[in-house]
Protein backbone atom coordinates (compact mmCIF):
# COMPACT_ATOMS: atom_id res chain seq x y z
CA UNK A 1 0.00 0.00 0.00
CA UNK A 2 3.66 2.31 -0.11
CA UNK A 3 2.64 4.82 2.27
CA UNK A 4 -1.17 5.29 1.31
CA UNK A 5 -2.74 7.15 4.12
CA UNK A 6 -5.92 4.85 4.56
CA UNK A 7 -9.37 5.58 6.56
CA UNK A 8 -11.26 2.85 7.63
CA UNK A 9 -14.95 3.03 7.71
CA UNK A 10 -16.79 0.68 9.78
CA UNK A 11 -20.24 -0.76 9.29
CA UNK A 12 -21.86 -2.55 11.63
CA UNK A 13 -25.39 -4.57 10.96
CA UNK A 14 -27.75 -4.50 13.41
CA UNK A 15 -31.00 -5.26 11.55
CA UNK A 16 -31.95 -8.63 11.56
CA UNK A 17 -35.03 -10.04 13.75
CA UNK A 18 -32.50 -12.87 15.54
CA UNK A 19 -35.42 -15.70 15.23
CA UNK A 20 -33.44 -18.15 16.21
CA UNK A 21 -32.61 -16.63 19.25
CA UNK A 22 -36.22 -16.42 20.27
CA UNK A 23 -37.54 -13.07 18.41
CA UNK A 24 -40.14 -11.74 18.59
CA UNK A 25 -40.98 -12.78 22.21
CA UNK A 26 -37.92 -12.10 23.17
CA UNK A 27 -36.48 -8.76 21.06
CA UNK A 28 -34.02 -8.55 18.00
CA UNK A 29 -31.19 -10.24 19.85
CA UNK A 30 -28.61 -7.24 19.24
CA UNK A 31 -30.82 -5.50 22.09
CA UNK A 32 -30.79 -8.14 24.70
CA UNK A 33 -28.72 -7.88 27.71
CA UNK A 34 -25.49 -9.17 28.66
CA UNK A 35 -23.84 -7.87 31.51
CA UNK A 36 -26.55 -5.57 31.84
CA UNK A 37 -26.31 -3.85 28.76
CA UNK A 38 -27.47 -4.35 25.35
CA UNK A 39 -25.41 -6.42 23.28
CA UNK A 40 -24.62 -4.10 20.54
CA UNK A 41 -23.77 -1.25 23.11
CA UNK A 42 -21.07 -3.60 23.71
CA UNK A 43 -19.89 -3.71 19.99
CA UNK A 44 -20.17 -0.17 19.26
CA UNK A 45 -17.87 0.44 22.44
CA UNK A 46 -15.19 -1.73 20.74
CA UNK A 47 -15.03 0.37 17.69
CA UNK A 48 -15.76 3.74 19.40
CA UNK A 49 -12.66 3.05 21.30
CA UNK A 50 -10.60 1.89 18.48
CA UNK A 51 -8.03 4.29 17.65
CA UNK A 52 -8.38 3.80 14.09
CA UNK A 53 -12.03 3.62 13.25
CA UNK A 54 -13.03 6.29 10.89
CA UNK A 55 -16.62 6.98 10.66
CA UNK A 56 -19.18 4.16 11.59
CA UNK A 57 -22.76 3.66 10.24
CA UNK A 58 -25.21 1.49 11.99
CA UNK A 59 -27.74 -0.26 10.17
CA UNK A 60 -30.72 -0.79 11.99
CA UNK A 61 -34.65 -2.26 11.46
CA UNK A 62 -36.60 0.90 10.84
CA UNK A 63 -38.89 -0.78 13.44
CA UNK A 64 -36.25 -0.54 16.28
CA UNK A 65 -35.25 3.20 16.52
CA UNK A 66 -36.23 3.65 19.86
CA UNK A 67 -34.10 0.66 20.84
CA UNK A 68 -31.60 1.69 19.15
CA UNK A 69 -31.92 5.22 21.17
CA UNK A 70 -31.85 3.17 24.21
CA UNK A 71 -29.01 1.07 23.65
CA UNK A 72 -26.37 3.86 22.85
CA UNK A 73 -27.55 5.82 25.83
CA UNK A 74 -24.17 6.72 27.75
CA UNK A 75 -21.90 5.67 24.87
CA UNK A 76 -19.63 8.40 24.59
CA UNK A 77 -19.09 9.22 20.32
CA UNK A 78 -22.53 7.54 19.71
CA UNK A 79 -23.76 10.90 18.78
CA UNK A 80 -21.28 10.78 15.25
CA UNK A 81 -22.54 7.30 14.15
CA UNK A 82 -24.33 7.52 11.14
CA UNK A 83 -27.73 5.25 11.21
CA UNK A 84 -29.50 4.11 8.25
CA UNK A 85 -32.11 1.61 7.79
CA UNK A 86 -31.37 -2.32 6.42
CA UNK A 87 -33.44 -4.69 4.32
CA UNK A 88 -34.65 -7.82 4.52
CA UNK A 89 -31.43 -9.94 4.22
CA UNK A 90 -28.08 -9.45 5.81
CA UNK A 91 -26.40 -8.96 2.52
CA UNK A 92 -29.28 -5.81 1.47
CA UNK A 93 -28.32 -4.48 5.24
CA UNK A 94 -24.55 -4.07 4.28
CA UNK A 95 -25.38 -2.69 1.18
CA UNK A 96 -27.58 0.18 2.32
CA UNK A 97 -24.60 0.31 4.92
CA UNK A 98 -21.72 0.81 1.84
CA UNK A 99 -23.99 3.56 0.40
CA UNK A 100 -24.50 5.49 3.73
CA UNK A 101 -20.39 6.07 3.64
CA UNK A 102 -20.30 6.47 0.36
CA UNK A 103 -19.97 10.39 1.46
CA UNK A 104 -17.32 9.87 3.67
CA UNK A 105 -13.54 10.00 3.04
CA UNK A 106 -12.94 6.32 3.93
CA UNK A 107 -10.60 3.99 1.69
CA UNK A 108 -11.38 0.79 3.53
CA UNK A 109 -14.18 -1.03 5.27
CA UNK A 110 -14.68 -3.12 7.95
CA UNK A 111 -18.58 -5.36 7.85
CA UNK A 112 -19.41 -6.11 11.56
CA UNK A 113 -22.51 -8.18 12.73
CA UNK A 114 -23.79 -6.09 15.60
CA UNK A 115 -24.55 -9.81 17.09
CA UNK A 116 -20.06 -10.41 17.74
CA UNK A 117 -19.87 -8.04 20.99
CA UNK A 118 -16.53 -9.75 22.14
CA UNK A 119 -14.93 -8.25 19.12
CA UNK A 120 -11.67 -7.34 20.53
CA UNK A 121 -8.82 -4.28 19.49
CA UNK A 122 -6.37 -7.12 19.01
CA UNK A 123 -8.17 -8.04 15.65
CA UNK A 124 -9.11 -5.04 14.35
CA UNK A 125 -5.32 -3.91 14.73
CA UNK A 126 -4.57 -7.72 12.70
CA UNK A 127 -6.62 -6.62 10.02
CA UNK A 128 -5.38 -2.79 9.63
CA UNK A 129 -1.41 -4.30 9.43
CA UNK A 130 -3.24 -6.94 6.42
CA UNK A 131 -4.62 -3.77 4.70
CA UNK A 132 -1.07 -1.76 5.21
CA UNK A 133 0.73 -4.40 4.08
CA UNK A 134 -1.40 -4.16 0.60
CA UNK A 135 -3.99 -6.71 1.24
CA UNK A 136 -7.73 -5.62 0.05
CA UNK A 137 -9.67 -8.05 1.33
CA UNK A 138 -9.52 -9.68 4.99
CA UNK A 139 -11.39 -12.29 6.72
CA UNK A 140 -10.89 -13.12 9.99
CA UNK A 141 -11.41 -16.72 10.33
CA UNK A 142 -11.01 -19.49 12.98
CA UNK A 143 -9.59 -23.25 11.47
CA UNK A 144 -11.92 -25.73 12.09
CA UNK A 145 -10.99 -27.72 14.59
CA UNK A 146 -13.44 -30.40 14.97
CA UNK A 147 -13.53 -33.48 13.26
CA UNK A 148 -16.54 -32.84 10.10
CA UNK A 149 -19.31 -35.65 9.36
CA UNK A 150 -21.79 -35.20 6.85
CA UNK A 151 -24.85 -36.70 7.74
CA UNK A 152 -28.16 -37.49 5.75
CA UNK A 153 -31.60 -37.08 6.35
CA UNK A 154 -32.17 -40.33 7.40
CA UNK A 155 -30.19 -39.29 10.22
CA UNK A 156 -26.82 -41.22 9.76
CA UNK A 157 -23.57 -40.16 9.51
CA UNK A 158 -22.35 -41.05 5.60
CA UNK A 159 -19.24 -39.73 5.59
CA UNK A 160 -15.61 -37.90 7.14
CA UNK A 161 -14.80 -34.74 5.59
CA UNK A 162 -11.75 -33.39 5.70
CA UNK A 163 -11.30 -30.59 8.03
CA UNK A 164 -7.57 -29.67 6.61
CA UNK A 165 -8.12 -25.93 4.83
CA UNK A 166 -10.82 -25.19 6.31
CA UNK A 167 -12.72 -22.31 7.82
CA UNK A 168 -15.35 -20.99 9.84
CA UNK A 169 -15.88 -17.26 8.66
CA UNK A 170 -16.15 -14.18 11.49
CA UNK A 171 -16.35 -10.85 10.81
CA UNK A 172 -15.49 -7.91 10.57
CA UNK A 173 -14.85 -9.04 7.46
CA UNK A 174 -12.76 -6.08 5.54
CA UNK A 175 -12.02 -4.92 2.53
CA UNK A 176 -10.88 -1.65 0.46
CA UNK A 177 -14.55 0.33 0.11
CA UNK A 178 -14.74 0.72 -3.75
CA UNK A 179 -14.28 -2.65 -4.22
CA UNK A 180 -16.67 -4.41 -2.05
CA UNK A 181 -18.96 -1.81 -2.69
CA UNK A 182 -18.66 -2.67 -6.56
CA UNK A 183 -18.51 -6.63 -5.91
CA UNK A 184 -22.31 -5.23 -3.74
CA UNK A 185 -23.92 -3.48 -6.73
CA UNK A 186 -22.82 -5.90 -9.04
CA UNK A 187 -24.80 -8.84 -6.69
CA UNK A 188 -27.54 -6.89 -6.08
CA UNK A 189 -28.10 -5.71 -10.21
CA UNK A 190 -28.16 -9.46 -10.73
CA UNK A 191 -30.34 -10.30 -8.08
CA UNK A 192 -27.71 -12.52 -6.70
CA UNK A 193 -28.93 -12.02 -2.90
CA UNK A 194 -27.99 -15.38 -1.18
CA UNK A 195 -24.64 -14.66 0.17
CA UNK A 196 -24.19 -14.69 3.82
CA UNK A 197 -21.12 -13.24 4.01
CA UNK A 198 -19.34 -10.36 2.38
CA UNK A 199 -16.07 -12.20 1.68
CA UNK A 200 -18.51 -14.78 -0.30
CA UNK A 201 -19.36 -11.61 -2.29
CA UNK A 202 -15.44 -10.88 -2.70
CA UNK A 203 -15.01 -14.48 -4.31
CA UNK A 204 -17.69 -14.26 -6.30
CA UNK A 205 -16.53 -10.95 -8.09
CA UNK A 206 -13.08 -11.87 -8.26
CA UNK A 207 -11.49 -10.20 -5.59
CA UNK A 208 -8.71 -11.66 -3.42
CA UNK A 209 -9.48 -12.39 0.42
CA UNK A 210 -6.70 -13.17 3.06
CA UNK A 211 -7.11 -15.15 6.11
CA UNK A 212 -5.68 -13.61 9.35
CA UNK A 213 -6.73 -15.74 12.33
CA UNK A 214 -9.85 -15.04 14.02
CA UNK A 215 -10.50 -14.35 17.74
CA UNK A 216 -11.90 -17.55 19.69
CA UNK A 217 -14.09 -15.33 21.90
CA UNK A 218 -15.64 -13.44 18.63
CA UNK A 219 -18.46 -15.68 18.61
CA UNK A 220 -21.68 -14.88 17.06
CA UNK A 221 -24.45 -14.25 19.52
CA UNK A 222 -26.63 -16.57 16.87
CA UNK A 223 -29.08 -18.63 19.57
CA UNK A 224 -30.74 -17.84 23.50
CA UNK A 225 -28.15 -20.08 24.78
CA UNK A 226 -25.47 -17.95 23.32
CA UNK A 227 -26.94 -14.82 24.37
CA UNK A 228 -27.16 -16.75 28.12
CA UNK A 229 -23.45 -17.84 28.05
CA UNK A 230 -22.59 -14.08 26.65
CA UNK A 231 -24.36 -12.67 30.14
CA UNK A 232 -22.71 -15.57 32.33
CA UNK A 233 -19.24 -14.76 31.00
CA UNK A 234 -19.67 -10.88 31.45
CA UNK A 235 -21.03 -11.38 34.95
CA UNK A 236 -19.18 -13.89 36.22
CA UNK A 237 -16.47 -13.42 39.02
CA UNK A 238 -18.64 -10.39 39.76
CA UNK A 239 -20.89 -11.70 42.72
CA UNK A 240 -21.63 -8.53 43.93
CA UNK A 241 -23.55 -7.10 40.32
CA UNK A 242 -23.27 -3.25 39.22
CA UNK A 243 -26.44 -3.83 38.12
CA UNK A 244 -29.97 -4.50 39.84
CA UNK A 245 -32.65 -5.61 37.64
CA UNK A 246 -35.17 -3.22 36.00
CA UNK A 247 -38.11 -5.08 36.72
CA UNK A 248 -41.32 -2.83 36.78
CA UNK A 249 -44.91 -3.71 37.53
CA UNK A 250 -48.02 -1.88 35.82
CA UNK A 251 -51.77 -1.95 36.79
CA UNK A 252 -54.55 -1.11 34.83
CA UNK A 253 -58.60 -1.20 35.39
CA UNK A 254 -61.70 -1.04 33.35
CA UNK A 255 -65.11 -1.44 33.30
CA UNK A 256 -67.93 -1.26 30.89
CA UNK A 257 -71.56 -1.20 31.11
CA UNK A 258 -73.87 -4.62 30.12
CA UNK A 259 -76.79 -3.77 27.96
CA UNK A 260 -79.15 -6.40 25.99
CA UNK A 261 -77.06 -7.82 22.87
CA UNK A 262 -75.93 -11.45 22.08
CA UNK A 263 -72.40 -11.62 23.76
CA UNK A 264 -69.33 -10.38 25.05
CA UNK A 265 -66.00 -10.03 24.07
CA UNK A 266 -62.89 -10.85 26.62
CA UNK A 267 -59.32 -11.31 26.42
CA UNK A 268 -60.43 -11.48 22.64
CA UNK A 269 -62.52 -14.44 23.34
CA UNK A 270 -66.43 -13.85 22.36
CA UNK A 271 -68.99 -15.68 24.83
CA UNK A 272 -72.45 -15.89 23.38
CA UNK A 273 -74.84 -14.05 26.16
CA UNK A 274 -78.29 -12.16 26.62
CA UNK A 275 -76.53 -9.04 27.07
CA UNK A 276 -73.31 -7.28 25.65
CA UNK A 277 -70.77 -4.62 27.13
CA UNK A 278 -71.31 -1.21 25.61
CA UNK A 279 -68.43 0.81 24.53
CA UNK A 280 -66.70 2.50 21.60
CA UNK A 281 -64.36 -0.36 20.47
CA UNK A 282 -65.93 -3.77 21.20
CA UNK A 283 -65.59 -3.09 25.00
CA UNK A 284 -63.23 -5.94 25.75
CA UNK A 285 -62.58 -4.72 29.77
CA UNK A 286 -59.69 -6.90 30.11
CA UNK A 287 -57.54 -6.26 27.13
CA UNK A 288 -58.22 -2.89 27.93
CA UNK A 289 -57.04 -3.13 31.70
CA UNK A 290 -54.01 -4.99 29.95
CA UNK A 291 -53.27 -2.22 27.77
CA UNK A 292 -53.17 0.47 30.39
CA UNK A 293 -51.02 -2.13 32.62
CA UNK A 294 -48.77 -2.83 30.04
CA UNK A 295 -48.37 1.22 29.10
CA UNK A 296 -47.86 1.86 32.81
CA UNK A 297 -44.34 -0.45 32.90
CA UNK A 298 -42.93 2.46 30.54
CA UNK A 299 -44.76 5.46 31.94
CA UNK A 300 -46.66 5.90 28.29
CA UNK A 301 -49.71 7.22 29.75
CA UNK A 302 -53.24 5.09 28.67
CA UNK A 303 -55.31 3.55 26.07
CA UNK A 304 -56.96 7.06 25.73
CA UNK A 305 -54.25 8.69 25.24
CA UNK A 306 -53.25 6.32 22.17
CA UNK A 307 -56.94 5.71 21.60
CA UNK A 308 -58.92 8.83 22.03
CA UNK A 309 -62.95 7.62 22.09
CA UNK A 310 -63.56 11.08 19.66
CA UNK A 311 -61.64 8.89 17.23
CA UNK A 312 -63.95 7.52 14.89
CA UNK A 313 -61.18 4.74 13.59
CA UNK A 314 -61.70 2.88 17.09
CA UNK A 315 -65.44 2.41 16.56
CA UNK A 316 -66.00 -1.45 17.01
CA UNK A 317 -62.59 -2.22 16.96
CA UNK A 318 -60.93 -5.30 18.19
CA UNK A 319 -59.07 -4.67 21.18
CA UNK A 320 -56.26 -6.53 20.15
CA UNK A 321 -55.07 -3.43 18.02
CA UNK A 322 -54.79 -1.70 21.49
CA UNK A 323 -52.72 -4.12 23.06
CA UNK A 324 -50.82 -5.23 20.47
CA UNK A 325 -49.93 -1.44 20.30
CA UNK A 326 -49.15 -1.36 23.86
CA UNK A 327 -46.70 -4.27 23.92
CA UNK A 328 -44.84 -2.78 20.74
CA UNK A 329 -44.33 0.82 22.71
CA UNK A 330 -42.95 -1.68 25.68
CA UNK A 331 -40.99 -3.29 23.37
CA UNK A 332 -39.41 0.20 21.84
CA UNK A 333 -38.86 1.11 25.51
CA UNK A 334 -35.91 -2.08 25.63
CA UNK A 335 -38.46 -4.16 27.88
CA UNK A 336 -39.55 -7.37 27.95
CA UNK A 337 -43.22 -8.82 29.23
CA UNK A 338 -42.53 -11.84 31.74
CA UNK A 339 -46.45 -11.92 32.90
CA UNK A 340 -49.78 -11.04 32.11
CA UNK A 341 -52.73 -11.49 34.81
CA UNK A 342 -55.93 -10.15 34.58
CA UNK A 343 -58.69 -10.66 36.77
CA UNK A 344 -62.39 -10.45 35.57
CA UNK A 345 -65.09 -9.60 37.34
CA UNK A 346 -68.84 -10.50 36.58
CA UNK A 347 -72.06 -12.24 37.38
CA UNK A 348 -72.65 -13.42 34.44
CA UNK A 349 -71.33 -14.95 31.74
CA UNK A 350 -69.67 -18.05 33.31
CA UNK A 351 -65.62 -17.24 31.93
CA UNK A 352 -64.32 -20.60 33.50
CA UNK A 353 -65.14 -22.62 30.43
CA UNK A 354 -63.27 -19.97 27.99
CA UNK A 355 -60.50 -19.21 30.36
CA UNK A 356 -57.51 -21.36 28.72
CA UNK A 357 -58.91 -19.85 25.38
CA UNK A 358 -58.04 -16.67 26.77
CA UNK A 359 -54.93 -17.17 28.06
CA UNK A 360 -53.67 -18.71 24.73
CA UNK A 361 -55.53 -15.42 23.12
CA UNK A 362 -53.18 -12.83 25.21
CA UNK A 363 -49.77 -16.09 24.83
CA UNK A 364 -50.40 -14.94 20.76
CA UNK A 365 -51.33 -11.10 21.24
CA UNK A 366 -48.21 -10.57 23.39
CA UNK A 367 -45.92 -13.48 21.61
CA UNK A 368 -45.08 -14.92 25.09
CA UNK A 369 -45.61 -18.48 26.39
CA UNK A 370 -48.94 -19.37 27.56
CA UNK A 371 -47.31 -19.74 31.65
CA UNK A 372 -46.70 -16.16 31.34
CA UNK A 373 -50.29 -15.60 30.98
CA UNK A 374 -53.66 -15.82 33.69
CA UNK A 375 -56.59 -15.32 33.16
CA UNK A 376 -58.49 -15.37 36.60
CA UNK A 377 -62.30 -14.89 37.18
CA UNK A 378 -64.59 -13.72 40.10
CA UNK A 379 -68.30 -13.10 41.14
CA UNK A 380 -69.03 -9.64 43.13
CA UNK A 381 -71.35 -11.56 45.67
CA UNK A 382 -74.03 -10.13 44.05
CA UNK A 383 -72.93 -6.81 45.05
CA UNK A 384 -72.56 -3.24 43.97
CA UNK A 385 -72.80 -2.53 40.16
CA UNK A 386 -71.12 -5.77 38.67
CA UNK A 387 -73.12 -7.66 41.72
CA UNK A 388 -76.18 -6.54 40.25
CA UNK A 389 -74.95 -7.09 36.82
CA UNK A 390 -75.20 -3.80 35.54
CA UNK A 391 -71.40 -4.26 34.10
CA UNK A 392 -68.14 -6.19 34.10
CA UNK A 393 -64.67 -4.86 35.68
CA UNK A 394 -61.23 -6.48 34.88
CA UNK A 395 -57.83 -5.50 36.79
CA UNK A 396 -54.94 -6.12 34.69
CA UNK A 397 -50.89 -6.41 36.11
CA UNK A 398 -47.91 -6.68 33.77
CA UNK A 399 -44.36 -7.39 34.47
CA UNK A 400 -41.90 -6.31 32.41
CA UNK A 401 -38.09 -6.38 32.11
CA UNK A 402 -36.57 -3.63 31.13
CA UNK A 403 -33.06 -4.84 31.95
CA UNK A 404 -30.85 -3.87 34.13
CA UNK A 405 -30.01 -0.45 35.82
CA UNK A 406 -26.80 0.50 37.44
CA UNK A 407 -26.62 0.19 41.48
N1 LIG B 1 -31.81 -8.48 7.34
C1 LIG B 1 -30.76 -8.54 8.14
C2 LIG B 1 -30.33 -9.76 8.72
C3 LIG B 1 -29.25 -9.75 9.58
N2 LIG B 1 -28.63 -8.58 9.87
C4 LIG B 1 -27.55 -8.56 10.85
O1 LIG B 1 -26.52 -9.46 10.47
C5 LIG B 1 -25.88 -9.99 11.61
C6 LIG B 1 -25.71 -11.50 11.50
O2 LIG B 1 -26.95 -12.10 11.14
P1 LIG B 1 -27.72 -13.23 11.94
O3 LIG B 1 -26.95 -13.76 13.06
O4 LIG B 1 -28.24 -14.18 10.94
O5 LIG B 1 -28.89 -12.34 12.58
P2 LIG B 1 -30.46 -12.43 12.40
O6 LIG B 1 -30.83 -12.36 10.97
O7 LIG B 1 -30.99 -11.35 13.29
O8 LIG B 1 -30.80 -13.84 13.03
P3 LIG B 1 -31.87 -14.93 12.59
O9 LIG B 1 -31.41 -15.46 11.27
O10 LIG B 1 -31.84 -15.93 13.69
O11 LIG B 1 -33.23 -14.23 12.49
C7 LIG B 1 -26.70 -9.56 12.83
O12 LIG B 1 -26.00 -8.57 13.54
C8 LIG B 1 -27.97 -9.05 12.23
O13 LIG B 1 -28.60 -8.01 12.98
C9 LIG B 1 -29.05 -7.39 9.28
O14 LIG B 1 -28.47 -6.34 9.54
N3 LIG B 1 -30.10 -7.40 8.42
C1 LIG C 1 -21.39 -13.01 8.42
C2 LIG C 1 -21.33 -14.23 9.29
O1 LIG C 1 -21.46 -13.85 10.64
C3 LIG C 1 -19.96 -14.87 9.17
O2 LIG C 1 -19.90 -16.02 9.93
C4 LIG C 1 -22.36 -15.25 8.88
O3 LIG C 1 -22.14 -15.61 7.56
C5 LIG C 1 -23.78 -14.81 9.11
O4 LIG C 1 -24.61 -15.84 8.57
P1 LIG C 1 -25.87 -16.57 9.25
O5 LIG C 1 -26.12 -17.76 8.41
O6 LIG C 1 -26.98 -15.60 9.14
O7 LIG C 1 -25.58 -16.93 10.66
Amino acid sequence: MDGEIFKIAIVIVAAGRGERAGAPGDGPKQYRRIGGLPVIHHTLQKFLTWPKSGPIVVVIHPEDEALYAASTDGLGGAENIIVTFGGDTRQRSVYEGLRAIAATEATHVMIHDAARPFVDHALLDRIAEGFAAGNDGILPAMAVTDTLKRGGSDGLVHETVSRAGLYAAQTPQSFRLSEIRTAHEKAAALRHDDFTDDASIAEWAGLAVTIVEGSVDNIKLTLKRDIDMADEKLTQGNPAPHYLPDVRTGNGYDVHQLVSGDGVTLCGIFIPHDQKLSGHSDADVALHALTDALLATCGAGDIGDHFPPSDMQWKGAASRIFLEHAARIVREHGGTIMNADVSLIAEAPKVGPHRQEMREKLAEILGISLDRCSVKATTNEKIGFVGRGEGIAAIATATVVFGSVRA
